[in-house]
């Protein structure tokens, strides 16, 4: 086990109190491995904690009843359930930008009020939910048409960060559902991000712009990546079909109506959200519904926001101790600020689910990636873990061997008991999908019990290669076990990692919303942007860098 990294932040006696109990914890459990804790049926009976459609098994992770005790009391003594409560109704929870933080008023059911700054949110959500609604109709049912009167069966989706990675990961996981799959018989749905122009070409190969609609999808109409993107696909439909087709072709979800407007484009043909919405929780927003709802039909995007409006509910009123969320922010906290673990993985067996880690990365890593709490001062021991992830079983055959006799990763295994697409060949043994879940068993206990060198050295292996297979074992990891991957279970899939970040950004006292770190760098490329054009347009030097990055944009111009 690693050894614990914490240093105590100054705090309230309680949070104080459940901090020390904490690290005695992590003495006392020195001594023992999770071969021995799993041996403790009340103690795995206990570990367990379920919700209409996802169970969350967590008696793989290095902690006791005891643990899970003072974990709820640092819980209690942060004011966890209270902080909770606040984002839910609108306090403004992120100073350093003074926002609300209302993601959860995006899946509210039209009757509820939510207030961010005296007024209430939730019928301007309904309303963009309304107009969404009925462009997508018009759109799938051929009535919107484009410059040559076509049908527009294909959308590209322009956008970066959270206007990207949420709504690819909804995509995604939806393709091969049934309801969903057929409800995009015959349409496409690509997604543009990078300003790679090699995501261009991937991006419009084979697409048709008599057919294609494209959504410019940006926050604040001025990421330079997304601009430029909307730019050249701007530039490929009018070069084909002249300048009017922007009207009937390209159509924009942001917040900045200016900006919309300035590009060229009709308000009218803009979908809105709003500041108190950040990127990374935006999936929910017009940011994912107008992307989701002309691939998949309006109905499906109900079934995921109702989704993630259930995890909602459960979050806001659950008792902490059976409370998903909050116990997996809480064994989170505990794994890397106790532990010392700086990783975690995020291991979905569905091959459908293959964009949940990078969109958890950026949800949680933005997120939680912070050196300081919410007043300035240090944070006094490191912030949010490093996230990663594959779907098993590819992972099996990349990563886990480092998992299993390398460093010590956390792990979250997430597998869901019915097949979204069946297939049992006639004399195989088990199905397609039972054997993809075999394997869903089998890594959490490979990695949590290992095998010892007197297991192999009974099993006649020679004495040379023991130390080679000897697997340490006593390596933590949850397993969620989903009942079905659909929308809704999707929805509340995606609502309860986004809450466990929440969770643990309000156990360490940090502002999980906002996302200064990502500045800087846009900064010091505009200032490379600049130098580039003014060698292109009038010759000279490059100046005002450093010697290195000198000689490298040297390097690159002449080239
Ligand atoms: O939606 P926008 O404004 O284009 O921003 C895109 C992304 O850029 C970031 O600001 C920083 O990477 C993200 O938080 C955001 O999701």
């Amino acid at each position: 086990m690693a050894t614990a990294v914490a240093t105590k932040p100054p705090a309230t006696a309680a949070y104080t109190d459940a901090w020390t109990a904490l690290e005695a914890q992590v003495e006392a459990l020195k001594g023992s491995h999770l071969r021995d804790l799993l041996e403790d049926e009340d103690r795995c009976a206990s570990m367990v904690a379920s919700h209409p459609g996802l169970t969350l098994d967590f008696s793989r992770q290095k902690a006791t009843k005891k643990t899970m005790f003072y974990l709820q009391e640092l819980a209690k003594a942060a004011g966890v359930t209270e902080k909770v409560a606040a984002m839910m109704a609108g306090t403004k929870i992120n100073p350093t930008e003074g926002r609300s933080v209302l993601h959860v008023a995006l899946r509210a059911a039209p009757d509820a009020v939510i207030e961010s700054g005296g007024a209430n949110v939730v019928p301007d959500v309904h309303a963009v939910l309304d107009k969404v609604k009925a462009f997508s109709a018009r759109v799938r049912s051929g009535e919107w048409v484009g410059a040559t009167g076509k049908a527009l069966t294909d959308v590209v989706s322009i956008g970066i960060g959270g206007s990207y990675l949420g709504p690819e990961f909804a995509y995604e996981a939806l393709r091969m559902d049934a309801t969903a799959g057929a409800a995009a018989s015959g349409r496409r749905l690509r997604f543009l991000a990078n300003v790679d122009p090699v995501d261009v070409a991937r991006a419009r190969e084979g697409l048709n712009p008599e057919t294609t609609l494209v959504v410019v999808v940006s926050k604040t109409f001025t990421t330079a990546e997304t601009m430029l993107n909307a730019r050249t696909m701007r530039s490929w439909l009018v070069d084909a079909l002249g300048e009017s087709a922007v009207a009937k072709h390209m159509v924009a979800v942001s917040t900045n109506a200016d900006g919309v407007k300035g590009f060229g484009m009709d308000p009218e043909n803009m979908f809105g959200f709003w500041d108190w919405v950040g990127g990374r929780y935006s999936v929910c927003s017009a940011v994912g519904v107008v992307p989701l709802a002309l691939q998949y039909g309006f109905d499906v995007v109900e079934r995921f926001l109702a989704g993630a409006r259930d995890m909602d509910t459960h979050f806001a009123t659950a008792p902490p101790e059976q409370n998903l969320p909050i116990l997996m922010g809480l064994l989170g906290v505990w794994n890397n600020t106790f532990l010392g673990h700086a990783t975690r993985a995020l291991l979905p067996y569905q091959q459908a689910l293959l964009k949940l880690a990078p969109h958890i990365q950026q949800v949680d890593m933005e997120s939680n990636g912070k050196g300081v709490k919410l007043d300035g001062s240090p944070l006094g021991h490191e912030g949010g873990p490093v996230n990663f992830g594959e779907p098993g079983t590819n992972g099996q055959h990349s990563f886990y061997q480092l998992m299993h006799q390398g460093r010590v990763v956390p792990a979250d295994f997430v597998g869901v008991i019915a097949a979204q697409t069946p297939i049992h060949l006639a004399g195989e043994p088990v199905s397609n999908h039972e054997e993809l879940m075999c394997n869903f068993f089998a890594q959490p206990d490979a990695l949590a019990l290992g095998k010892t060198a007197e297991q192999l050295a009974d099993e006649g292996v020679p004495a040379e290669l023991i130390p080679h297979k000897t697997f340490t074992g006593d390596r933590p990891s949850s397993s969620i076990l989903m009942d079905r991957l659909d929308a809704f279970s999707l929805g509340q899939l995606l609502a309860l990692f986004e809450h466990r970040t929440a969770v643990e950004g309000f156990v360490w006292g940090i502002n999980s919303f906002d996302q200064w770190g990502v500045e800087l760098g846009k900064v010091l490329a505009k200032q490379v942007r600049t130098t580039i054009a003014g060698v292109r347009s009038k010759g000279g030097d490059v100046s005002g860098f450093n010697s290195s990055t000198t000689a490298l944009l040297k390097k690159f111009l002449q080239g």
